[in-house]
């Protein structure tokens, strides 16, 4: 099936055992967009990202990668097929240095040489850390850490990556630094879904936003029109 759709759910009703924390959901990405989904706290934000990496347990409705049904698909399956994923915590090896962590983001490719060449094209992107190759991953600050979480997935030469909460806990330098970064990977060629805390920031750098609240879309639409909202940044999203 042809779809300029990279990833897409329909009615996704997911959570954790039996415990339904989205409820009929739907979400799509199409090639080389940037989509930001926003929402309190607990609404589900990185539940969705989880249901569609197969990691929390889709009950109803059906995961599209490209057309083809990834539907409680094995993790490591969806990794294969293009899909990049950055979770919050414990993103790193900490005991690794930041060279081996690059190496272990391109387990997927097996010619010794092209994995030098990707990592020569990732250190391009992140040129801070070339200098730090051989540094523990775990010495590095929160915001550098984040950097090399972020290199890491892009190891594998992913089509689409999934970023769960990339600046939490990050100075203010640094949330930019990497809202930034994200955006120089999506003009690379890499389709982003990004969950984001900070709504106004995750947002500015969006093409479409999601608004999740208790597990639902509660909006949809061009990021700068949810920034524009009247009502919606008030009353989900303490903006003003
Ligand atoms: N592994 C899990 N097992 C059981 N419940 C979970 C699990 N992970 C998350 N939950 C619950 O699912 C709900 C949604 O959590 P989720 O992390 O998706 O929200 P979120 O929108 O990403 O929130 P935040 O912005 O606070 O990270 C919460 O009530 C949470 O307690």
């Amino acid at each position: 099936m042809m779809t300029d759709k990279v990833i897409e759910t329909k009615d996704l009703v997911a959570g954790y055992g039996k415990m339904v924390i989205l409820h009929g959901i739907d979400f799509y990405v199409t090639r080389q967009e940037i989509v930001t989904i926003v929402g309190p706290n607990g609404s589900g934000k990185s539940t969705l990202l989880k249901a569609i990496l197969g990691i929390a347990r889709v009950l109803k409705g059906k995961v599209y990668y490209e057309g083809k049904d990834i539907t409680n698909e094995r993790l490591d399956k969806i990794s294969k097929m293009g899909v990049g994923y950055v979770p919050q915590t414990n993103n790193v090896f900490t005991n690794l240095t930041v060279k081996e962590n690059l190496e272990m983001g391109a387990y997927t490719i097996k010619d010794k040489k092209e994995v030098e060449r990707r990592m020569e094209e990732v250190l391009d992107i992140f040129p801070d850390l070339r200098g730090r190759l051989k540094q523990l991953a775990g010495s590095l600050s929160g915001g550098e850490r984040q950097m090399l979480a972020m290199a890491r997935a892009l190891m594998a030469k992913p089509k689409v990556m999934l970023l769960d909460e990339p600046t939490a806990a990050l100075s203010p330098k640094y949330v930019d630094l990497v809202l930034n970064k994200i955006k120089e990977i999506r003009d690379s060629g890499v389709t982003i879904i990004l969950v984001e805390q900070n709504a106004r920031k995750g947002l500015e750098i969006a093409d479409r936003g999601y608004v999740l609240v208790t597990g639902k879309v509660a909006y949809t639409g061009p990021a700068r029109e949810i920034l524009e909202h009247p009502e919606i940044g008030k009353l989900y999203l303490g903006l003003k």
